[in-house]
């Protein structure tokens, strides 16, 4: 794209860059004449478009070989290369019905489950010999590893029968008399032991988990002063409410989790992965998720097939309803050997997605009809983008349109409207859709250090999950929902499904607003103003971003060198005019303008941190940066900064090494040390030091202190967040685990239901489902 981009002419470059966007139907229609004459361009096309130069097309003699390096680990028994190298193959291996060759398939599918079954992966082995034998009904080497599979699980009965499907197949004497052999070993042993119960070998092909059902709350959409519409409430909700399920218009994954999880639902896959009929990009969990995200669906498309949550109980009134979304093959297009999508970024391929869905929609067949994006009605903020976006996005939707036509072909015709439509499209996306959030497990050996995870005593398991944004995705209803840094609503997913659920007492006729991102506690108020101005283009006036509040006054802050003095120390200077309000500025830039809590409600912390704002009422007054807000004394800010720093990054070299030795932690224990002496005792550096700490010291072996670093850690984050929120809850299923360590199994499962009632609130009957440890860990604190 760079190439193209440089190839622009100057003047064309300015009226694009200056444009807005009620200049687009000259803008786009500009660049396309100039584009068509450009040789340089049809190049580029041609490579992005042409099945023959596509880098993702199937090969069958690449799969052969990779067959090979499989079978050679797999003599060496190196089984995980084996695996890779069989799923390589798969990849590679044409699997449609034209191109396939039968014998090719099959085997790989039995080889691979040979591998799973000496891994000890018998559920993922299992479907692989299912899926040879969908394609090979009379293959025995597949019927005969199922049948020793089902040995393995115990489950003799099914094995037997198996195993003697396998016999009526086998050509070969050799192999005739190995599979009797089985066979005689299997019955025996039937005689002796206890049956075990089937298994669900073919769980991951059915039906993926519904999202359940909202309330019969109804929230809807109003035009506000200044905010664009907004949802608001009408009726009085309790907190912990299912307020809103949705599937996605379109989604896509992300590229940094492409080969980790499933293209459709965005789990992570399994070791049976399952690949694109058609090409070698996309991976899935599921022949399911491979089927409704490439097509090849057999049954009719417009059937529930179970998965897509049912928003019918959810009323929403006005223009938002969401359209009942019908399943839509969202890789089909892009698909067939071309490799444009896997090269264009992911806004670029999500809005072909819906383009694509709004095409499918109304293709009458056999006949051609005019382009028209979907009427998605949303905010786009085209004017506010700088002129580099703005070119950007109309060569990204020239590709776009043209790519899409190379696959509709003649069906597709379009004109300079449809350009524009595809610009405002791409900017509508930047501002309107989500991303995808899933909580990956980490469950690997204790002696990992983790992200938001917690030891077991010695030898179990250690179970703990991290956040990752696996996928964009947009929600039509989802995309009404306006921004607040003290959100009211929280986010989540179920797979695809967007889901709301209210974390507090929402009054009827109140807005209903979840966070974009920012939030009090998380991040201060200067970077949640220019994270927001930047990425939504609006100024917050929330009501953290309104009115003073203790989070941000010590977030960052430093302590203040009077020995009793609990003044917070800031970076920004606070100043504040007669009529009692309070501007901050950071580095001499205006951030915001915040009016003064009411006296009467604050409470002591924020008043002895904060004592000359707060009490010199009717007069102007300055806090610069580097003073002390209650007692006004002032502190060298650079040299406290560069100090904070390196004692930080100190501390930080526990989570980088895998073993620790006692100086790393003696050091991090004499900067943390050094810290205190600094930062300000509610501060978020401290928080996190005290954090790192105690992760450090479980993973030791000395749970005493982990759990007092670790009690430190959650006072703080109480002060900055509230005692309720999510990440307080996060902190106490650490200290859950090293409390198990320890054996107080009391105090274990108090602070366990503490976490569970925090954690209820935000994902009610779903938080099993969304956190996989905690049925885990419930058992542990029983058992304990
Ligand atoms: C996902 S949309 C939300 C719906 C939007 N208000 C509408 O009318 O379609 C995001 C945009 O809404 C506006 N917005 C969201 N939250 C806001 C807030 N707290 N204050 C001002 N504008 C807000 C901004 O223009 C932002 O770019």
């Amino acid at each position: 794209m760079e190439r193209l981009k440089s190839a622009v002419p100057p003047d064309l470059r300015r009226a694009v860059g200056e444009g807005t966007a009620a200049d687009l139907a000259n803008t786009t229609s500009r660049l396309f004449a100039f584009f068509d004459s450009l040789p340089l361009f049809h190049q580029v096309m041609q490579e992005l478009t042409d099945p023959e130069l596509a880098l993702c097309r199937k090969d069958k003699v690449k799969a052969v070989e990779l067959k090979g390096h499989g079978n050679a680990c797999f003599s060496r028994r190196e089984f995980g290369k084996a695996l890779r190298f069989y799923s390589q193959a798969l990849r590679h291996v044409p699997i449609n019905s034209g191109g396939m060759d039968v014998n090719l398939v099959s085997s790989l599918y039995v080889n691979r489950a040979s591998t799973m079954h000496k891994l000890g992966l018998f559920e993922e082995s299992l479907r692989d010999c299912d899926r040879a034998i969908t394609i090979s009904p009379n293959y025995s080497k597949a019927w005969y590893r199922k049948g020793m599979v089902k040995t393995a699980l115990k489950n003799y009965s099914s094995a037997i029968h198996d195993l003697e499907v396998a016999l009526s197949q086998e050509v070969t004497s050799s192999g005739k008399s190995n599979i009797e052999q089985e066979l005689k070993l299997i019955l025996e042993k039937h005689e002796s032991v206890n049956e075990a119960g089937t298994s669900n070998c073919d769980s991951k092909d059915r039906d993926l988990p519904l999202a359940g059902q909202p309330h019969k709350i109804v929230i809807e959409s109003i035009s506000t002063p200044n905010k664009g519409r907004g949802m608001i409430s009408t009726d009085d909700i309790p907190p912990a409410s299912l307020i809103h399920v949705e599937d996605p218009l379109a989604a896509i994954i992300m590229k940094s989790s492409r080969e980790t999880h499933c293209h459709f639902c965005f789990s992570e896959t399994p070791a049976d992965v399952v690949f694109c009929p058609s090409c070698t990009i996309p991976i899935y969990c599921s022949k399911r998720c491979q089927e409704q995200s490439a097509g090849h669906i057999s049954r009719d498309e417009d059937t529930n097939l179970g998965y897509s949550t049912n928003v019918a109980n959810l009323s929403i009134t006005s223009s938002c309803k969401s359209p009942r979304s019908k399943l839509f093959a969202e890789h089909r297009h892009e698909c067939g050997g071309a490799h444009w999508a896997a090269v264009l970024p992911a806004d670029v391929v999500l809005a072909g997605r819906i383009i694509a869905h709004s095409i499918v929609k109304r293709m009458p067949s056999g006949k051609s009809f005019a382009f028209s994006g979907p009427n998605l009605d949303l905010v786009h903020h085209y004017d506010q983008h700088s002129p580099a976006n703005k070119l950007e996005s109309h060569i990204y939707a020239i590709v776009l349109l043209l790519c899409l036509q190379n696959h509709y072909r003649s069906d597709l015709l379009w004109t300079e409207d449809s350009l524009s439509q595809l610009v405002l499209l791409i900017f509508q996306i930047k501002v309107n859709s989500i991303a995808i959030v899933c909580m990956r497990s980490m469950d690997r050996g204790p002696e990992h250090t983790i992200n938001r995870g917690f030891y077991v005593a010695e030898g179990a398991k250690m179970c703990s999950v991290e956040q990752v944004r696996v996928a964009q995705a947009l929600y039509v209803s989802g995309s009404l929902f306006n921004h607040s840094c003290q959100p009211n609503v929280h986010a989540y997913f179920l797979s695809r499904a967007f889901v709301l659920r209210t974390t507090e007492f929402i009054k009827s006729g109140s807005p209903v607003e979840l966070s974009y991102g920012p939030q009090v506690g998380e991040m201060h108020i200067s970077e949640r103003q220019k994270s927001l101005q930047e990425n939504y283009y609006f100024s917050c006036q929330c009501s953290s971003c309104s009115e003073l509040n203790l989070s941000d006054l010590v977030m960052n802050s430093f302590c203040c060198p009077q020995s009793n003095c609990l003044g917070a120390i800031s970076e920004s200077t606070y100043y504040r005019s007669k009529e009692n309000f309070v501007n901050v500025s950071l580095g001499g830039s205006y951030v915001c303008k915040l009016s003064l809590p009411d006296v009467s409600k604050v409470d002591m912390d924020m008043e002895n941190v904060a004592k000359s704002l707060l009490q010199n009422s009717g007069v102007s007054l300055n806090i610069d940066h580097g003073c002390c807000m209650s007692c006004r004394s002032c502190i060298d800010l650079s040299s406290a900064l560069a100090t904070s720093h390196r004692e930080e990054s100190t501390i930080d070299r526990l989570k980088k090494h895998t073993f620790l030795d006692k100086t790393l932690i003696t050091e991090a224990l004499q900067s943390l040390k050094q810290l205190k002496k600094l930062r300000h005792p509610y501060s978020k550096a401290l928080a996190q030091a005290e954090d790192t700490i105690a992760e450090a010291f479980a993973k030791v072996g000395d749970q005493e202190l982990a759990r007092k670093h670790c009690e430190a850690s959650i006072q703080i984050l109480e002060k900055l967040y509230h005692p309720k929120h999510i990440i307080i809850a996060h902190e106490l299923i650490k200290l859950v685990s090293i409390l198990l360590s320890l054996g107080d199994g009391a105090s274990a499962a108090a602070t366990f239901a503490q976490a569970e009632a925090i954690f209820s609130l935000y994902y009610g009957s779903h938080v099993e489902k969304v956190l996989t440890y905690m049925g885990a860990l419930k058992k542990a604190v029983i058992d304990v």
